[in-house]
């Protein structure tokens, strides 16, 4: 192992950039917070800052993943598609079997310049997650219960408020809904042969209420829908631990770009289209179980610099102060000073480890593990 893999395993490492990660957090979510008058005199405007301030944070997990753990994302796309990425609003599906795949979608999102405007439906409980669930109230990002009776009127209204949004935006929905487990896997399978359809090895039946609302009420507004297929070079089960770890993993993307005109109006034509979708996803799936690759060329978008620039700022801005932190605690000898600090980072700790285990596939929700009844006669 070298010195720099060895440094990177450091529990130390992790916690300090974790530390880094939660306080800058906490300061710009302060910062957004204090935009909200502007939303009352420029709306425009409020969203121009938050997009930015957004950026401070999401830009963090990035950089961690592409030059901390030196995580190499590879894009299957075909030239021509690739030509319209970053430059159009578009509606992503992607599916949802990896701790660390919105991490990959984000990283994608910074090459094409989309990371600070990126949108997402998602589960409400992330809502309460700080940093990433408070920053999101900023960003607009559409929240649903997974309850549609509950979620028709709000998403779709959420969705509408996007329509006058002033820079280009990714919407990502996971519309399997919730993450990949074989006991979801084959519940959802029942409730695929009881409607009659297909049974998929690779993904949960797609829910297609929320694609078809998001379809209609950003038609218009997004040119296109990215049909996206993720993967992982080894048969490898990615974790954020991992990435901390410093260990390098080889993500493989396969992107589609489909027009909108293209996708049915009807919710049953609309929920017919998105099953079919999901049908091709599998058999992309199985050729890359096949043969260790998607179809179609790669065309490699390159990393930019400023996820690292920003992220080496927070470090250094940090490192500083804690050092100075430090030397004055040790010089000051007072007992209750140093248990206060000890105290704090315990609880920065003790916080941290509950936001990792927001992305544990293990420690999921239980959603998509009834189906429908069966018919045991
Ligand atoms: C490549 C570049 C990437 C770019 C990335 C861009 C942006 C990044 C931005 C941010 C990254 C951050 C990532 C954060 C991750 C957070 C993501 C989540 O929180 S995922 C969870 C929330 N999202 C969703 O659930 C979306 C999909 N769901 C839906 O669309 C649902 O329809 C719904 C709108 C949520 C409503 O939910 P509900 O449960 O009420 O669903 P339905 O009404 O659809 O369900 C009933 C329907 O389903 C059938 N059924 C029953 N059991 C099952 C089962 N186990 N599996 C499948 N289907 C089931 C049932 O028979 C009903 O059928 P029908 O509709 O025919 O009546
Ligand atoms: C800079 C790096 C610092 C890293 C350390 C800090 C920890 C940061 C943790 C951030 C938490 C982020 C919240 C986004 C999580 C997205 C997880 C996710 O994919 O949600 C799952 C849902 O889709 C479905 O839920 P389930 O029904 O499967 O349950």
């Amino acid at each position: 192992m070298g010195l720099l893999q060895l440094l990177k395993s450091q529990v130390l490492c992790h916690l300090f950039i974790c530390f880094v990660f939660l306080v800058s957090g906490i300061i710009v979510n302060m910062l957004q917070l204090c935009t909200l008058p502007l939303w009352l005199v420029n709306k425009q405007l409020f969203r121009r800052v938050n997009i930015r301030l957004a950026y401070c944070i999401s830009s963090q997990m990035v950089a961690v993943l592409e030059w901390w753990s030196g995580t190499e994302c590879t894009l299957y796309t075909d030239p021509k598609s690739y030509s319209h990425y970053g430059k159009e609003n578009a509606i992503v599906v992607l599916n949802h079997n990896f701790e660390i795949d919105f991490m990959c979608g984000w990283t994608f999102c910074d090459r094409f310049g989309v990371l600070g405007s990126s949108k997402v439906l998602a589960k409400k409980e992330l809502a309460y997650v700080p940093v990433i669930g408070w920053m999101w109230y900023f960003l607009e990002i559409v929240f649903c219960k997974r309850k549609w009776e509950e979620d028709r009127k709000t998403v779709a209204q959420s969705l509408q408020n996007l329509q006058d949004y002033p820079e280009n935006f990714w919407f990502l929905l996971y519309c399997e809904g919730t993450r990949f487990t074989p006991k979801k896997h084959e519940i959802s399978m029942q409730v695929a042969e009881s409607k009659g359809l297909p049974k998929l090895k690779y993904h949960l039946l797609p829910r297609t209420k929320g694609f078809w609302v998001t379809v209609n009420n950003l038609r218009g507004k997004v040119a296109a829908v990215y049909d996206s297929t993720l993967n992982f070079r080894d048969n490898e089960a990615p974790t954020l631990h991992g990435v901390l770890n410093g260990k390098k993993y080889h993500a493989d993307l396969y992107v589609r770009r489909i027009p909108l005109e293209s996708i049915p109006e009807g919710e049953a034509e609309c929920a017919a289209w998105l099953h079919k979708l999901y049908q091709e996803k599998d058999s992309f799936q199985e050729h890359y179980a096949q043969t260790g690759r998607f179809p179609g060329p790669i065309t490699n978008p390159p990393r930019r610099p400023w996820a690292l620039i920003n992220w080496l700022f927070w470090c250094g801005l940090f490192f500083y102060h804690l050092v100075l932190l430090f030397v004055q605690l040790l010089s000051s000898g007072s007992m209750l000073t140093i248990t206060a600090s000890l105290a704090f980072c315990v609880a920065v700790s003790v916080g941290v480890r509950w936001m990792i285990g927001q992305t544990e596939i293990d420690r999921g929700s239980t959603y998509g593990n009834k189906g429908v009844p069966l018919n045991n006669n």
